[in-house]
């Protein structure tokens, strides 16, 4: 029988995507060890912010009991050049699964990669920062122009959803893209669909934020999603897809939810308590496109040809199928040469554990394949 392959995978931030990645890692694991010939997933590192637990002799972690070994563990956490030296002093090929949304992490992609470390992850801020952070961690990359690990992040736009492999093979074969626009924040998506439906009703607005956050379909602080930060990050990725050498998510127009009174708010929790204040406001917006016969929803665009990016709010009139979404559901729509005036649209829930981990998970599926 031909030997057993090894991958040892670490992996950094265990909140809503990370617990449901490890329970996928878990299954894929198991489904693996039954391949001829078998790969042995070894999960030998998981760390929250201020907690590691890793395996000095790179035997793999107990898929059963990780979470309370976690809450537990006594370890010291890892500097960032020591995770490096760890994962690239592993037996076999590693892999670093990064589910948190921290930029000192990102900005260190390519010290990962140059030392043969794969990554897979949803956060978007290594690919949507600087351009220059994305011109080196594409250029140590071996699915970029180097010789190091592989890196994917499906989930950085769309969550699961096939958006970013959709437009890459769009790219890749030839199409020319003219525009992408839609609905890109499940948060977003979920606030205005409940807060203003089509046919009127809906909730308060600070009551909806409330919700989204415990649905786990906002950012860490979901300021960053009412800033438009999180949309411009994503519009940032996809706009370099394309080609267009988009500086960062802050050099395009982007429209802000966040009432100015709040802008200094010292933490989300404050920023929270503190909404409820405002859905007057909110209300207004929603009467003022309802007398138009129509509703607001939060959408982004890019226009290839013209170089234009933006974010913001726009009234849609009831039959749009963008004012029909449900739930945290986006929608994006590639208008290409080969597709004409019938765009490629990509349609489904952009936000949440399960779908976003899935993402992740397909991302590792592929970086096991060109390992091996
Ligand atoms: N939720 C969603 O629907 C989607 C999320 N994403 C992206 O996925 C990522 C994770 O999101 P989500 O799980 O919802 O966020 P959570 O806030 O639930 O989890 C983030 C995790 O990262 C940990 N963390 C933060 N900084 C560090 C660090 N320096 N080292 C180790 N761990 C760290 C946090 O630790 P602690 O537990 O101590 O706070 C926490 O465990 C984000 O980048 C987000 O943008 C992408 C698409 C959809
Ligand atoms: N907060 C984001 C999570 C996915 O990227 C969103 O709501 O879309
Ligand atoms: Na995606």
């Amino acid at each position: 029988m031909p030997a057993p392959r090894n991958v040892y995978i670490a992996v950094v931030g265990v909140g809503g995507v990370g617990k449901a990645f490890i329970s996928q890692l878990e299954a894929l694991s198991h489904r693996l060890s039954h391949r001829r010939p078998p790969t042995n997933i070894s999960l030998i590192l998981v760390s929250r912010s201020s907690q590691i637990l890793f395996s000095e002799s790179y035997r793999s972690l107990s898929f059963s009991t990780w979470e309370s070994d976690l809450a537990s563990s006594k370890q010291p956490v890892l500097p960032i050049p020591d995770l490096v030296e760890y994962l690239a002093t592993a037996p076999e090929k590693a892999i670093l699964v990064d589910n948190t949304s921290n930029q000192n992490v990102a900005d260190c992609y390519p010290q990962f990669l140059r030392r043969g470390i794969s990554i897979v992850t949803p956060n978007k801020k290594g690919f949507s920062s600087d351009f220059a952070l994305w011109q080196d961690i594409f250029a140590a990359a071996a699915n970029g122009s180097g010789s190091g690990g592989y890196i994917f992040h499906e989930s950085s736009v769309g969550a699961g959803l096939p958006v970013l492999s959709t437009l890459k093979e769009l790219v890749e074969t030839g199409d020319e893209v003219a525009r992408i626009e839609g609905v890109f924040s499940g948060t977003m998506s979920f606030l205005f669909n409940s807060f203003m439906p089509v046919g009127g009703g809906g909730g308060q607005f600070s009551a909806e934020v409330k919700k989204a956050k415990e649905l786990g379909y906002t950012e860490p602080d979901p300021r960053d999603d009412l800033n438009g930060l999180d949309v411009a990050r994503k519009l940032t990725i996809l706009a370099r897809l394309a080609g267009l050498e988009v500086e960062s998510p802050t050099s395009f127009p982007v429209q802000s939810l966040i009432p100015k009174e709040l802008e200094s708010c010292s933490s989300g929790d404050e920023f929270l308590s503190r909404l409820p204040e405002f859905d007057g406001e909110m209300d207004k917006l929603k009467e003022e496109a309802a007398r138009e016969g129509k509703v607001v929803r939060f959408v982004g665009s890019i226009d290839v040809a013209k170089k234009d990016v933006k974010v913001g709010l726009e009234k849609f009139d009831a039959s749009h199928p963008i004012a029909a979404l449900k739930g945290s559901d986006n929608i994006i729509s590639f208008y290409t040469k080969r597709y004409g005036s019938n765009p490629l649209i990509v349609q489904g829930a952009g936000a949440g554990g399960e779908v976003t981990a899935m993402g992740v998970t397909g991302d590792l599926i592929k970086v096991l394949q060109l390992l091996h």
